[in-house]
């Protein structure tokens, strides 16, 4: 089974033909199945050179079945049979989607919240095997894992070389530190990027040891690649075309839709791929996942199985494949360089400077309404009223052309322990959850405006809308949400907690949204349940 990309739109499907004209007569499908680098012009040559090696993996990455084939015996034998995998973006993004599609469980750490990492740890560490995913080896939060882990490990009478398994590029500081503390290494392709990476080693290792079919994948990808090089009948360049020409045109909002697909949170992956691919120079395409279409003029809706103005089917492994393709076309019809992620990084650093300074520079809050607090700088001179008065400020703020967007830095799965009744209803249950839930702010200011508004967990999202944000069209309004840590965790041999790592990492990313001019607002919950109840209240009287 391939993978069909169907138009339901007129003008869209004009457009997207008109521009797979002229990719075909600049010769683009045969340049990049042979792995040209020079597609994307002089500036992006030398990354491009690097960068293209994702072109091949469903063939170059069945020699690690092998490999992955004894890792998976060698853990069946020894029961380890609770996988965590601590990775952040493109090192644990892919494997999420394949887990939940093969309904297989795997715990994906790619967070800082002590919360959520206390949940992790005192689940099962006897029978816990941890991937440490990570290509340059140097992210500061699968850094942290790992230390975390190993303490962890050690303190239970556990050896940790008996339990962790690195993945990461060859050469990077993390081969070699595993190599001396004696962790199974598999070193991935280092020509494939982060994003890109979905069916090389870091998508592959943690998925089959939580037990999905990795060969599978790579099947249905090989199944799709000799298409690739088409010039007729090639869904990578029919996709990729029609994204980029749309955005061209002003149509530069993605939804992402999936509800009738068994592929389970494939759009959480693309939307990591296509924001920071895209989202920079001014440029891009925001993706828009877990939301309905608002009918807008700037809005696409692509459906992953499901019906949109462009509906993309097929298994798993041949859409990774053909949605990466469709990235790299996209980047040549609007002129960027999809493989580069120049702005993730000033977040990173401002962050590093504020983990030196004795006290994180929290600020006063400019209100405070019962558990919540509010930083920052409200658009209009007066004193905000009340925390509904500042979603409405917010909401009011959003450009013609822009966006909101929430950017949760708490625990994700806090909801789950909220209290329903003895004997409730499933859809009690659902109600309970949902009532103590930061994502259903989305859907409550959503229908307060036409315009999107986005959701992301930090710092998960710094590794993938994070880029857009900042790289992209300067029209985004920003709303962050920080709460009080209970319960900290220490980052052995680091002189910071997790608390303060995921305080500092708002407080960095917040400053590089305020360096550009955009609004942005940190709200802070001095009580986490009872702030989340207060925000969604305040929600529904705004
Ligand atoms: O795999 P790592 O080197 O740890 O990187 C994890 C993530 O970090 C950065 O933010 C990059 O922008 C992402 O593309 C990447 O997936």
């Amino acid at each position: 089974m391939s993978v069909s990309v169907t138009f339901d739109d007129e003008n869209l499907a004009e457009l997207a033909s008109e521009a797979v004209g002229r990719l075909v007569a600049e010769g683009v499908p045969a340049a990049l199945a042979s792995g040209d680098p020079t597609l994307w012009g002089p500036g992006a040559e030398p990354e491009a050179t690097v960068r293209l090696g994702w072109l091949t993996l469903p063939l170059t990455s069945r020699e690690l079945l092998p490999e992955i084939e004894k890792l998976v015996e060698r853990a069946r034998a020894e029961n380890l049979n609770h996988v965590v995998l601590a990775g952040m973006g493109g090192s644990s993004l892919a494997p999420e989607v394949i887990t939940t599609s093969a309904d297989v469980p795997l715990t994906v750490l790619d967070t800082t919240d002590p919360g959520q990492v206390r949940r992790a740890l005192e689940d099962r560490l006897e029978s816990t095997i941890l991937v440490v995913a990570s290509k340059s080896g140097g992210t500061a939060e699968t850094d942290s894992h790992r230390r975390i882990y190993e303490k962890a490990f050690r303190d239970a009478g556990i050896d940790p070389a008996d339990r962790i398994v690195v993945v990461t590029d060859p050469g990077s500081p993390l081969e070699q530190s595993a190599i001396e503390a004696g962790y199974t290494v598999i070193l991935a392709d280092p020509t494939v990027g982060g994003r890109y990476s979905a069916l090389s080693a870091f998508g592959l290792v943690p998925s089959a040891l939580a037990g999905a079919d990795v060969k599978e994948l790579l099947d249905d990808a090989a199944a799709v690649q000799p298409l690739l090089s088409q010039t007729e009948g090639n869904p990578g360049l029919d996709l990729g075309a029609a994204l980029g020409a749309a955005a061209a045109d002003g149509r530069d909002k993605l939804v992402i839709e999936d509800d009738l697909s068994e592929i389970n949170g494939l759009p959480d992956w693309i939307e990591q791929l296509i924001a920071e691919s895209t989202g920079k120079s001014g440029k891009g395409i925001l993706p828009v996942v877990g939301a309905d279409p608002s009918g807008v003029d700037d809005e696409l809706v692509v459906g992953i199985d499901t019906d949109g103005a462009v509906t993309v089917t097929g298994p798993l492994g041949a859409q990774f494949l053909v949605w990466e393709y469709a990235t790299a076309v996209a980047g040549r019809v609007l002129g960027i360089d999809p493989f580069s992620q120049p702005n993730v990084a000033e977040s990173k650093e401002n962050t590093g400077e504020l983990l030196d300074q004795a006290e994180l520079p929290v600020g006063t809050p400019i209100l405070v309404d019962g558990p919540v607090e509010v930083y920052g700088e409200l658009p209009g001179s007066e004193a905000p009223e009340d925390l509904s008065d500042v979603l409405t400020r917010l909401l009011d703020a959003i450009p013609e052309d822009g966006y909101l967007t929430i950017m949760a830095y708490l625990d994700r799965e806090a909801a789950f322990d909220a209290p329903y009744p003895e004997g409730a209803s499933f859809e009690e249950m659902t109600d309970a959850w949902s009532g103590a839930d930061p994502v259903t702010l989305r859907g409550q200011l959503a229908t307060r405006t036409e315009r999107p508004v986005t959701f992301g967990w930090g710092p998960r999202f710094l590794h993938s809308t994070g880029q857009y944000h900042k790289g992209g069209p300067q029209n985004g309004v920003f709303l962050q949400i920080t709460g009080a840590v209970e319960d900290d965790i220490e980052v052995p041999g680091k002189p910071y907690t997790l608390g303060r790592l995921q305080l500092a990492q708002a407080l960095g990313d917040q400053g590089a949204l305020a360096k550009r001019g955009r609004p942005t607002v940190r709200l802070h919950l001095t009580d986490r349940v009872a702030g989340v109840e207060r925000l969604l209240a305040a929600a529904r009287q705004a």
